[in-house]
């Protein structure tokens, strides 16, 4: 049926294969995508195995793929070898280092996928989806920037209650700590972090007032009122940026119109000092100089975006091209992510469970991989048990006639083929385990 075999540049290969045809096709990514809706019309049936198993069968276009989008290999010892390789780094290269940080929730994921031009972090409605800090490498031209994704920021008492792994207090702070430039982000549609600086997020900024920070202002496209984000941007950056009095255009980059400090206007216009607690080590984090603050009055610049419009952030990512300084690259310009393929393949059916399971239940389940291997024809084939702690959650995760599960395989599945480009077969199995 489908024997056409075209050539392609090598970064927009994308390997698929008609399982009706089991023919291998190697098409360009508008080929690819016209086909897959094709396959998806002819094909893209739904199944479960048993009662117990759902399978992805299913073809579909690429969301997060550019044309220049480098793969991530699926086979461990490939991506350890891509890892390893020497950096293929120009004659004066620039390299970034940027810790991306906020509170749960805030699209920390949803803007480091977005910035990759790649699906490589996982994403849900849920919080906690990140469990611990991850980096993707962004290169482009003479410049490669680190992403640096991280948990949630949570406090102690919340990570306590809620049993949360250590890494959701520690690596944050990790991050920012190696980090050149740390982005923080807020979710503005949420009424309670748009009134203030999460305050671990505070704290850690006071602690490490020498890293340049960024204010982004996420989620804007949920704001009816694109007014408030005056508000809100007066609030988090207690009035100033860089120091300045800013005034401040929604829509626009930071090209806030600052008032430079002036020894002869008011002391309100000037930068403030700073406070107890602002700097260094002199923070325990109790002091009063952060509980009376609302904002961080050292942000360098503040965007005002939503980070599933990729033009948006495109804006944002030629701004941090420009912070890159001269210095060596650290990876290999085919390095996507230092996250090994298993990782990657856990959290985004992790991030299905967050996305469809009620509740805690999605917290409970323990993954396991039974089976992982390269099939014929360069296809990923992966085995996935789900253990969970109660009986009845067996058959909430399996769904009416293994419609839930089903679904769950079928865009994980969907997801590892946009990571991974190459064919996917995700079978998941779910089971009751007494814990
Ligand atoms: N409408 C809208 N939704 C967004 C935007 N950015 C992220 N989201 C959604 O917000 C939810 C959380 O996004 P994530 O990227 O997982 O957030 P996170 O900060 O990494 O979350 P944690 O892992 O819990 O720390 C997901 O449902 C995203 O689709 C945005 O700009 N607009």
């Amino acid at each position: 049926m489908w024997c056409a075999v075209l050539r392609s540049v090598r970064a927009s290969r994308v390997l698929a294969e008609s399982k009706a045809a089991g023919t291998a096709i190697l098409l360009r990514k508008r080929e690819y995508q016209r086909i897959s809706r094709l396959a998806a019309c002819l094909y893209g049936r739904d199944s479960a195995i048993g009662s117990l198993l759902g399978v992805n069968q299913h073809l579909t276009t690429n969301e997060f793929l550019t044309p220049q989008a480098p793969g991530v290999a699926f086979n461990k010892d490939d991506q350890d070898s891509i890892l390893k390789h020497s950096p293929d780094q120009p004659e004066n290269p620039k390299v970034l280092k940027l810790a991306i940080i906020g509170a749960p929730n805030a699209g920390k994921s949803t803007l480091s996928n977005q910035l990759l031009g790649r699906k490589v972090f996982p994403v849900s409605c849920k919080v906690h989806t990140t469990r611990c800090k991850a980096q993707g490498i962004l290169t482009e031209g003479d410049t490669q920037i680190i992403l640096l994704d991280t948990p949630g920021m949570v406090n102690s008492v919340r990570a306590e209650r809620h049993k949360l792994d250590k890494s959701f207090q520690t690596d944050p702070w990790e991050s920012v700590k190696v980090a050149d430039v740390v982005l923080v982000l807020v979710d503005v549609s949420d009424k309670w972090m748009r009134k203030s600086l999460h305050s671990e997020v505070l704290r850690c900024l006071s602690k490490n007032s020498h890293v340049t920070s960024i204010l982004v202002l996420n989620k804007v496209d949920l704001m009816k009122q694109k007014n408030t984000l005056l508000e809100v941007t007066e609030k988090l950056t207690e009035g100033l940026v860089k120091g300045r009095r800013a005034v401040i255009k929604p829509g626009k980059k930071t090209s806030l119109k600052s008032v430079h400090p002036d020894p002869h206007k008011g002391k309100e216009e000037n930068a403030p000092s700073p406070r107890r607690g602002e700097t260094g080590e002199q923070c325990d984090g109790h002091t009063n100089g952060i509980k009376d603050r609302t904002g961080w009055p050292h942000f360098q610049e503040v965007f005002m975006l939503s980070a599933v419009d990729g033009g948006e952030v495109e804006t944002l990512k030629k701004y941090l091209m420009t912070l890159a300084k001269p210095g060596d690259w650290e990876y290999h310009s085919e390095v996507v992510t230092t996250q090994s393929p298993q990782e990657i393949c856990n959290n985004i059916i992790r991030e299905k469970l967050l996305e469809y399971l009620p509740q805690e239940i999605p917290y409970t389940v323990t993954q396991v991989t039974e089976f992982w291997e390269e099939g014929s024809g360069g296809q990923l084939v992966v085995k996935q048990t789900l253990y969970v702690a109660k009986e009845n959650h067996v058959k909430l995760i399996i769904g009416p006639g293994g419609e839930l599960i089903s679904r769950i395989a079928k865009e994980a599945g969907r997801d590892l083929m946009n990571a991974f480009l190459c064919d996917v077969q995700l079978r998941l199995a779910v089971k009751y385990r007494k814990t």
